[in-house]
């Protein structure tokens, strides 16, 4: 199942920045280990925003919760979930 994601990122202003640079660090490392699993195949930096456009390819809505849930960042970021079915007109999926 293929789902486009957004995620735009508040960064918090409660945390000291060293405290933020680690937290973005283990997100780096859990954002790689998701995409080598092949379950996040695309991740592209919206330009001039700190946010991102993603594709996730998952098994189930519950497998996509789990992830997204698992990012350090997740509580700093807003989300949106967009569930897609292969366009009958697209050359290819
Ligand atoms: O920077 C972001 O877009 C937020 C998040 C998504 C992947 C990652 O490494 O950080």
């Amino acid at each position: 199942m293929l789902f486009l994601v957004q995620m735009k990122v508040n960064p918090p202003t409660h945390l000291a920045p060293d405290e933020f640079a680690r937290i973005k660090e283990e997100e780096k490392q859990r954002a790689l280990e998701i995409q080598r699993q092949g379950k996040w195949p695309h991740l592209w930096r919206v330009t001039g925003k700190y946010s991102n456009v993603s594709v996730f390819d998952v098994d189930s809505n519950q497998e996509l919760h789990d992830l997204l849930t698992s990012l350090p960042l997740f509580p700093f970021m807003e989300v949106s979930v967009t569930p897609m079915n292969t366009h009958p007109s697209a050359l290819s999926e």
